[in-house]
C-alpha cells in the first residue's frame, strides 16, 4: 500500500482579511465577479494576501488502455507514443500555447506502450506497457496502482521543490475517455449512457459501440465507491499518475489547474483517497466531451472557462493559468479606495 495522502483542508483563518482587500480596491463591490473568488481561493491556498504564480508547470501524464483493443477510440493507440514524441519536439499544441503563455512543460511517460529510452526531455515513470483490458479484467495490480500515486506524488514534491507553485495537469492517451467515464460512473453514480462521449470523435455507430463496451466492463464489478478500486479496475496509469501528483501537490500546498474530461476523473479518483484535495483545484475549463458537465458537478467545480474544447494534454489548464496570475495581480497591486483618493460607496 502507497503511504496515505496527508492533505489539511485549506486554511480559512486569512479570509476575512482577503475579502476586505478585494473588497477595498477600486471597483464596484464584486464588479471583478470569478476573478475575485480566484483571487481568495489562491491566496488562501498559499495562506497570504499577496499570492503569486511563480514557475507555473503543466505535467502532461501519457499512458495507453488495454481496452483500445475494443475499438472505442476514433484513433490508434499508436497516437498515444506518436504525440508524447511530438510533445518532446515541442509541436503539439500544449507545446505552443505553454509558450506562449509562459508555463513550463513537463511530459510523463506513465505507461505508454512504446519504449523511449533515450528520448530527450522525457520523465520516465513507467508503470508496465499500457493497462490491461478493463472490459475482461482489472486495468492494473494493487501494486502498479501503487507504483503510479507514489511516482506521480513524487514528482509533485520535485516541482514543489525546485519553486512551482502552481501545477496543471494534462494528459495523453488513447482510449483514455472510457476510463474518465468508467470512473465518473462507479465513482459518481452517473448512468453510463451520460458518462460516455464521442472522445476524440467517434461517430453515432462508434458512440453506440463504446457504450455497450463499457456496460460490458461495468457489470463485472458491482458499486465501488472506494477511490483505489476504482482505480485498479479502470484507471489508467496516467490517470493514477495524476491523482498521485494532484495528492502530492496539495501535499506540498500548491495551487492544481485541472484540465478537460480524463484530468477531472484522476481529481474524482484523489477526492476519493483524500477530500481535502478539492480545496487546492482551480477548474480551468468545460470540456466539450459529454459527461465533464456531470463529472464537474460530482466535483462541486465550476469551469472557467468555455472554449469547447475537447483536446486534452492540459491545453485548457494551460489557458487558464492568465487567470491566475490575474488574479494575484489584482491582490498584489490594484489600488485600494483610500490609496487611490476614490470614493467608496454611499
Ligand atoms: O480533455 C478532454 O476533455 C478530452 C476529451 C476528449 C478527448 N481527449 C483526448 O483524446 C484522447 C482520448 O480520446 P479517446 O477517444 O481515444 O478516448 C486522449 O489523448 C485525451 O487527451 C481529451
Ligand atoms: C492527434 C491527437 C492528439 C491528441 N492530443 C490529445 N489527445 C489526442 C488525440 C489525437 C488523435
Amino acid at each position: 500500500m502507497s503511504l496515505p495522502f496527508h492533505i489539511m483542508p485549506v486554511s480559512t483563518s486569512l479570509d476575512a482579511e482577503l475579502q476586505h482587500a478585494i473588497d477595498n480596491k477600486t471597483k464596484p463591490l464584486g464588479a471583478l465577479g470569478r476573478i475575485e473568488a480566484l483571487a481568495l481561493q489562491i491566496g488562501r491556498i498559499q495562506g497570504t494576501l499577496r499570492p503569486t504564480v511563480q514557475a507555473p508547470r503543466v505535467m502532461v501524464f501519457a499512458g495507453d488502455h488495454g481496452v483500445a483493443h475494443e475499438g472505442v477510440s476514433a484513433y490508434p493507440q499508436e497516437v498515444t507514443w506518436q504525440m508524447v514524441m511530438n510533445f518532446l519536439g515541442g509541436g503539439a499544441a500544449v507545446n505552443v500555447l505553454a509558450r506562449t503563455l509562459g508555463v513550463a512543460v513537463q511530459v510523463v511517460d506513465a505507461g505508454v506502450n512504446h519504449d523511449f529510452a533515450g528520448a530527450p526531455g522525457m520523465v520516465h515513470a513507467k508503470v508496465a506497457m499500457g493497462t490491461r483490458n478493463f472490459a475482461l479484467e482489472p486495468a492494473m495490480s494493487a501494486a502498479q496502482l501503487d507504483e503510479a500515486l507514489e511516482r506521480g506524488r513524487s514528482l509533485a514534491r520535485e516541482a514543489a521543490n525546485e519553486g512551482c507553485q502552481v501545477l496543471a495537469f494534462g494528459e495523453m492517451g488513447i482510449a483514455n475517455t472510457s476510463a474518465a467515464s468508467m470512473l465518473l460512473h462507479k465513482l459518481a453514480g452517473v448512468p453510463l449512457a451520460a458518462a460516455v462521449g464521442r472522445g476524440t470523435g467517434l461517430d453515432d455507430a462508434g458512440l453506440r459501440h463504446k457504450l455497450q463496451v463499457l456496460e460490458r466492463a461495468a457489470a463485472r464489478t458491482g458499486t465501488l465507491t472506494d477511490g483505489r478500486l476504482a482505480l485498479q479496475e479502470y484507471g489508467g496509469f496516467e490517470i493514477a499518475m495524476m491523482a498521485g501528483a494532484m495528492l502530492g501537490a496539495a501535499e506540498a500546498g500548491l495551487v492544481l489547474v485541472i484540465d478537460g474530461f480524463i484530468t477531472s476523473s484522476a481529481l474524482l479518483a484523489a477526492k476519493a483517497l483524500a477530500p481535502a484535495v478539492i480545496d487546492h483545484a482551480v477548474f480551468a475549463h468545460q470540456s466539450a466531451e459529454a459527461g465533464h458537465a456531470a463529472m464537474l458537478q460530482a466535483l462541486g467545480g465550476s469551469a472557467l472557462l468555455h472554449l469547447d474544447l475537447r483536446l486534452g494534454e492540459g491545453t485548457g489548464a494551460v489557458l487558464a493559468v492568465p487567470l491566475l496570475r490575474a488574479a494575484c495581480a489584482v491582490l498584489c497591486d490594484m489600488a485600494s479606495f483610500a490609496q487611490a483618493g476614490v470614493s467608496g460607496r454611499d
